[in-house]
């Protein structure tokens, strides 16, 4: 794989669609207009064209193109794009055409941005950022992604980083000094204590980043309890959708499903498990060591006991940090209501309210887990990492108190160094296909 290449993809999605964008980056990008549109358009214009086969001459579509030079564009290369009619055959013709151009070739997923990156149109949070946009499936996910991709995080890290240099420049400069014996302390002493501060600032942004975490990968809550406690028509109905099998027979859910859900504008992961009992089959027993796992990364237990099961009160929660709701399901079929403990939640399948008012109390509290306003967090577990090394680096250096200066400047270069590795301007080639593997062809 050459990276002077000159890549093209379909960077629209799936087809048959209205419209297929063809995008086309590199230096042949303007010779793939002469010779398929057959004219250089007006720069940033769109403009209506017949699209021919170089070779043949045979015409393949009328389409909207657009000829965006470099290094103003996306991937800061020169960039050709192709409005074509979203046919399935339309598109494969001229991806043939563009195939059969010597120089070009398909692009990688992610390749289109990651030339942005390597030509600086982007850091690599910023790129992160992106990601996570294009993955966004709730209108909170999308503000915090947005705000990471137009590069808030990343000032955020900039400005400290400079302040981190700042401090190691003037530390070395009273290196410099310190021969002299009169050198009065007082600007060290105002350098450790900005230092300070930042590690402080540093931990603060940490402490809130787990909530901004939380916001990218959705709040994690887990549905238990017996089996047939009608943990599955819970799911379905909390997500109005049919997705778990719902039968009579004991131990129908024998693996962990999963659903997405937006509950106002929060995402929330809806994790359906096998019911917990001692006599399970083997595949039933292995349910239900994976429902145990999952109940360890929860962020909220759903526990139901049903109605008409009268061992549902024996039964012990599973072990969890999280908090545990517990709901009597089926309260349709228990007959008096003074068996309700007063922690438990009634619900039942033949009464919607139920229903609404457990998904209303659920939006509460997913609303109470995640950032808000507009705080600028760290969304990854990459950038906590960074953050926690950088940190730490920092209190080496002031708790280094009568250690030489040489070793407290150098642990405030390393603190300046891990800052650097989040935005990616130091030291992230190993991280880079990780990163870009993220992408879909064609971003
Ligand atoms: N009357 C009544 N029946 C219900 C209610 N909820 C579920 N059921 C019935 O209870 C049975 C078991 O429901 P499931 O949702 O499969 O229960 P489960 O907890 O997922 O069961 P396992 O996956 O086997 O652990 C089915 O026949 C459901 O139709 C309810 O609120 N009222
Ligand atoms: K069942
Ligand atoms: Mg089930």
């Amino acid at each position: 794989m050459n990276s002077d290449d000159t890549i093209y993809a379909l960077s629209s999605g799936k087809l048959p669609a209205g419209i297929a964008v063809i995008r086309i980056s590199g230096v042949r990008a303007s010779d793939v207009l002469k010779c398929m549109a057959g004219h250089l358009p007006v720069e940033r214009h769109a403009s209506f064209s017949r699209l021919a086969d170089p070779k043949t001459g045979e015409p393949l579509d009328h389409a909207l193109v657009l000829w965006l030079p470099g290094p103003g564009s996306f991937t800061g290369e020169d960039i050709a794009e192709l409005h074509c009619h979203g046919g399935r055959a339309v598109v494969a013709a001229v991806l043939d055409c563009l195939g059969a151009m010597p120089g070009l070739r398909p692009a990688e997923p992610g390749e289109f941005t990651r030339r942005a990156y390597r030509n600086g149109r982007l850091d690599l949070v910023e790129v992160e950022g992106l990601a996570d946009l294009i993955g966004a499936e709730t209108e909170a996910q999308r503000r915090q992604a947005l705000r990471q991709a137009d590069g808030a995080l990343s000032e955020l890290y900039g400005r400290w980083r400079k302040d981190i240099i700042w401090a190691r420049a003037m530390i070395e400069a009273e290196l410099d000094f310190a021969d002299e014996e009169d050198v009065p302390g007082s600007i060290s002493d105002q350098v450790w204590a900005k230092v300070a501060g930042l590690a402080g600032e540093i931990e603060r942004h940490l402490e809130r980043s787990v909530a901004a975490e939380r916001l990218r990968d959705g709040v994690q809550v887990v549905l238990m309890g017996r089996p047939n406690a009608g943990k599955s028509s819970l799911l379905n109905a909390l997500s109005r959708r049919d997705v778990a099998i719902v039968t009579e027979e004991a131990g129908t859910t024998r693996d962990v499903i999963e659903v997405h859900l937006d509950l106002g504008g929060y995402p929330v992961t809806l994790v359906d498990t096998a019911g917990i009992r001692e006599d399970a089959g083997r595949v039933e027993a292995e349910g239900i060591r994976r429902a145990r796992q999952r109940v360890e990364a929860a962020d909220l237990v759903l526990w139901l006991r049903a109605a008409d099961d009268p061992k549902g009160r024996e039964q012990i929660v599973a072990d969890t940090g999280a908090p545990v709701w517990k709901l009597r399901s089926k309260s349709d079929l228990g007959a008096d209501a003074d068996q309700l403990d007063a922690d438990e939640i009634s619900i039942s399948m033949q009464d919607p309210r139920t229903i609404d008012g457990l998904l209303i109390a659920l939006a509460g509290f997913v609303a109470e887990m995640v950032p808000t306003g507009e705080d600028v967090l760290a969304t990854r577990d990459r950038h906590r990492q960074g953050l926690k090394a950088c940190r730490h680096a920092l209190l080496q250096a002031l708790e280094g108190e009568g250690a030489p200066l040489e070793m407290r400047a150098e642990e405030l270069r390393r603190a300046a160094d891990h800052m650097g590795r989040i935005t990616g301007l130091i030291g992230v080639e190993d991280l880079l296909d990780v990163i870009f593997g993220e992408f879909c062809i064609g971003k």
